[in-house]
């Protein structure tokens, strides 16, 4: 591998600190990055001091690690001015990559800058999620990327396609004869979608209160993790092959109604208590402005209308400050056509739950268990898939170092996933279906599937 330097937009923010950086402490560890330059840009007053520390806190030890965080520079930098862009890049050694751990509004505006500055040939992109506002702002933003590099080096991170994940479900799928002929409409009765937290708002208000869990989640890492579930075997895991495959199915989803008050839920969390600690009402939060309406919890059926699909609801959901913490895709299989006269107590359905982070596999089946032999048992049969070799953000930069775009997001489906949650977004807006509340630490409200 060619030197590479990481430019960090945004290196004093909440984003770099939990997760960019504990991620390339991991990637660097692994010896994949060696000699790495990484340059901290943000408009904070810190020094190269303040920022060093930053950089070793998240790291942890190890020699590999120590030198990049012991030369790792900071600059003061209007992320939205050329000239200061500039001066960035000529700290740069080798090929680079920019992140940008900034809101959405300010990437635009960062991206626009970078207009008036010559890039080096190379050069990759890295955006967070949501990738702009709506379908509209994510359209103008993808163009005014490919002014900047080509599609294939722009890299739109969702660290839920981590690659472990990833190929959990996909080798799952298709490596194996025993579920893939059933994953369809004959044989599947419902798909739940599920990343419940039982963290509450985390001091993150200046984001998520103008974002909420339709834009964080759903529109991001839910319609990602569908797009896994539902697409057709990929011929390779080429990027573009891979990414064609996912964008099939995503182009083919859509809401379960038109009417969004059917098949959509929002609420805020109240007060309450979860883990033994009190939590203030969502609208109390220090920076949040109640008359905003921000949901912490959302819930949308969709529909996939593929030959494969149609007629199944998936359930998307996701919340915040709940009782308990669950993040994992369940596909509920239909009763078996008929039971024999005299076998009992088989009403529980199959099903196949897929946990994401760590990434494991449990099938729920009805068989004969001890004592009576005509009663059925509920059984689960239950395996880890193991850890990813990396973390999730170390596996995102791995792809961006190797220049591999097939675990980002392509500019065509982040348009799609907006128009996807947009007509349910709408409706929320104007009103027409209300805004419900749940107390923190309680499992909160659910849509009944069709
Ligand atoms: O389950 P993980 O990997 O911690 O990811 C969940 C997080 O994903 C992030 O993308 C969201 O912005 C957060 O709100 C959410 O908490």
């Amino acid at each position: 591998m060619t030197d590479q330097t990481l430019i960090i937009l945004g290196a004093t923010g909440d984003l770099t600190g939990r997760l960019l950086l504990p991620g390339l402490g991991a990637l660097l560890t692994a010896g994949q990055v060696p000699g790495l330059t990484l340059i901290g840009a943000a408009v904070d007053d810190w020094d190269d001091a303040r920022w060093r520390a930053r950089v070793h806190d998240s790291f942890g030890d190890g020699p590999v690690v120590a030198e990049t965080a012991d030369r790792t520079r900071y600059l003061r930098t209007d992320v939205t001015h050329a000239d200061d862009l500039r001066r960035l890049l000529g700290e740069a050694r080798g090929s680079v990559a920019i992140f940008f751990a900034l809101p959405p509004a300010v990437t635009a505006k960062a991206c626009r800058a970078l207009l008036d500055v010559d890039l080096p040939e190379g050069t990759r992109l890295v955006l967070e999620k949501p990738f702009g506002t709506g379908s509209a702002a994510a359209a103008e933003l993808n163009a005014l990327l490919t002014r900047l590099v080509p599609e294939e080096r722009v890299h739109r991170v969702d660290h839920f396609l981590g690659k472990s994940t990833v190929l959990s479900i996909l080798g799952l799928r298709f490596a194996n004869r025993i579920f893939e002929p059933l994953l369809d409409n004959t044989h599947v009765e419902s798909v739940e979608i599920v990343l419940d937290e039982d963290l509450a708002l985390e001091n993150r208000a200046g984001y998520y209160d103008h974002a909420g869990a339709l834009a964080d989640m759903i529109q991001s890492h839910l319609l990602q993790i569908l797009g896994l579930l539902t697409m057709e075997a990929p011929f390779t895991l080429e990027a573009a092959e891979f990414r064609d495959r996912k964008s099939d199915v995503l182009r083919a989803t859509r809401p379960w109604s038109d009417d969004p008050a059917e098949c959509s839920l929002r609420a805020r969390y109240t007060a309450g208590e979860l883990g033994g600690r009190e939590f203030p009402s969502y609208a109390d939060e220090p920076g949040v402005d109640p008359d905003r309406g921000t949901e912490t919890l959302a819930e949308l059926i969709v529909a996939v209308d593929t030959w494969r699909w149609a007629g199944v609801p998936f359930r998307l959901r996701s919340g915040k400050a709940l009782g308990s913490r669950r993040k994992e895709a369940v596909i509920t299989f239909k009763k078996p056509p008929r039971v024999p006269d005299g076998l009992r107590g088989c009403d529980q359905p199959d099903r196949l739950r897929i946990g994401f982070g760590p990434d494991r596999l449990a099938v729920d089946i009805n068989i004969n268990g001890p004592g009576d032999p005509f009663l059925l048992d509920p059984v689960t049969l239950a395996a880890e898939f193991g850890e990813g070799d990396l973390p999730p953000y170390g596996e995102v930069l791995r792809g961006v170092f190797e220049d591999d775009p097939t675990l980002s997001v392509r500019a065509d489906t982040a348009e799609r996933c907006w128009r996807i949650v947009e007509p349910v977004a709408e409706a929320w807006r104007a009103g027409k279906v209300p805004l419900r509340e749940y107390p923190a630490g309680s499992s909160g409200p659910t849509l009944p599937l069709p």
